[in-house]
């Protein structure tokens, strides 16, 4: 496997490295980001920066907790090779000219009352006048969401994300993790603990700030789906 890591040019076995500790265990101890992510392998590959595709995460937070999750999205995507950036969703002066440029656009949102955020949703009512010309068709996007409760209808959010970007003809990419935390062997350090396939779910202890919640198992998990995106988007730009 040190063999497979070490050629520099293949992305499908670094792909299936990961995928191999993943599910080798579906333990967290297992997955070593440092080893997966690492900067390292990736800054060998021969591409410049600029020529690299342009991923883009817009979020909105109320508490903070999307957004500890959004910096893990940007670390996954930045450290599998692409150009990556934030936005709020609720900035006045977002920086929508970024938007129209990016090759991915990355959706995030808190679950609040089974749906986005009231602030994600006058994001989406104002990309509007993006649709009007379908601006961000073929565009590849992706979607993650925090609550408090394991489950706390965060599908709703995700299901509602997966239509808005099929709206505006986006092409949807889910986490591609299989669920943990799902058997007798199973625990709360699984990556994809939640168990989500449509996009990236994570929990956050509702007294807890996010500092501390949601748990490293979920920032790992968001990293992988930074990352899958940066490697979808790759193969679809080329
Ligand atoms: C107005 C409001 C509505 C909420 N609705 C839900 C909900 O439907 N399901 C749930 O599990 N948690 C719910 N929560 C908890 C939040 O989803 C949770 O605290 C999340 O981590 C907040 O993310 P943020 O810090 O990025 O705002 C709600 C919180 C607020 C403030």
């Amino acid at each position: 496997m040190i063999e497979i890591l070490h050629n520099k040019y293949d992305y499908n076995a670094f792909e299936c490295m990961i995928s191999i500790c993943i599910y080798e265990g579906r333990q967290q101890a297992d997955f070593d980001p440092a080893i997966a992510n690492s900067s390292q392998n990736l800054e060998e590959v021969p591409m410049s920066e600029n020529s690299a595709p342009t991923v883009a995460i817009v979020y909105h937070s109320g508490y903070g907790h999307t957004e500890v999750l959004a910096q893990s999205v940007l670390k996954g995507a930045k450290d599998a090779g692409v150009n990556a950036h934030l936005v709020k969703a609720d900035d006045e002066n977002k920086d929508w000219d970024l938007l129209e440029k990016a090759d991915a656009i990355i959706f995030g949102s808190p679950t609040y009352m089974g749906s986005v955020s009231a602030q994600f949703k006058t994001f989406m009512d104002e990309s509007s006048k993006v649709w009007m010309n379908q601006g961000w068709k073929d565009k590849i996007a992706a979607g993650f969401t925090i609550s408090a409760s394991q489950s706390g209808d965060k599908l709703n959010t995700l299901v509602q994300m997966s239509v808005f970007a099929a709206q505006h003809g986006m092409v949807w990419v889910g986490l591609g993790e299989m669920p943990g935390n799902n058997s007798s062997e199973g625990s709360a350090e699984d990556i994809n603990r939640i168990g989500s396939y449509i996009g990236m779910m994570a929990q956050a202890n509702a007294d807890q700030g996010a500092d501390v919640t949601p748990p490293t198992a979920d920032h790992k998990t968001a990293e992988i789906l930074g990352a899958r995106v940066a490697n979808s988007t790759r193969r679809w730009a080329a």
